[in-house]
């Protein structure tokens, strides 16, 4: 059975850089879904290439299976692990659904790590964090803040009814947040 931690909050919260230091500290495994996608679709042969890329450019989801996929393979080419720290998923109900049937079974989810942070900071960060994504421009970054407030947040407040979300404020510096973000894990993993 793997344990895992979902991470979600708005595009920019910092996901992706707190979920680097837990990684290097914690023993946990990154799993970002966004990067697993971002790989998919640059691989040579794939059959989901474009449908990816015009995903991520209007800020939509991509179909479960595939993602669900990518990530369940992922975590089987992982060795002996504490546990994955599931980045960007799940985003909607469909991932949910998707994931639970999937992984029923496999997977058990330890709690959701919850970056809240103020939509127009995570607007300048994304606007300002020079990877070249297709999808940090002023367009893409509307739609991703439209789906994130409309799809993933009620995700968010789903699992806070079963009493598994844990909030970190993450408009502070990346120090303080991950100070907060490694109190959480002391107190889950007691
Ligand atoms: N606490 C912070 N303070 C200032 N800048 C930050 C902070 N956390 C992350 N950043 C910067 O903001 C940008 C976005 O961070 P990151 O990629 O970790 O966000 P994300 O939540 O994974 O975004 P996305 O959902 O778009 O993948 C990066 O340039 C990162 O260096
Ligand atoms: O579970 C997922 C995760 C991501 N996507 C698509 O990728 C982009 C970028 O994701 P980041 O987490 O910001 O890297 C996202 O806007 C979606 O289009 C997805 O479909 N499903
Ligand atoms: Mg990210």
């Amino acid at each position: 059975m793997h344990n895992v931690v979902f991470v979600l909050g708005p595009p920019g919260s910092g996901k992706g850089t707190i979920c680097a230091k837990i990684q290097e500290n914690l023993n946990y495994v990154h799993l970002s879904a966004g990067d697993l996608l971002r790989a998919e679709r640059q691989r040579e042969g794939s059959e989901f290439g474009a449908l990816i890329e015009s995903h991520i450019r209007n800020g939509s989801i991509v179909p479960v299976e595939i993602t669900c996929s990518l990530l369940e393979n992922a975590m089987k080419a992982s060795g002996d692990v504490k546990g994955f720290l599931v980045d960007g998923f799940p985003r909607n109900e469909d991932n949910l659904q998707g994931w639970n049937k999937q992984m029923e079974g496999k997977a058990l989810v330890q709690f959701v790590l919850f970056l809240s942070c103020p939509v127009p900071i995570c607007i300048e960060r994304c606007l300002n964090r020079g990877q070249g994504r297709t999808d940090d421009n002023e367009e893409s970054l509307k739609k991703r803040v439209e789906t994130y407030n409309h799809q993933t947040f009620p995700i968010i407040e789903h699992f806070e009814k079963s009493g598994l979300v844990r909030e970190v404020k993450s408009e502070r510096s990346v120090d303080e947040v991950y100070a907060d973000v490694v109190k959480v894990f002391e107190q889950d993993n007691q």
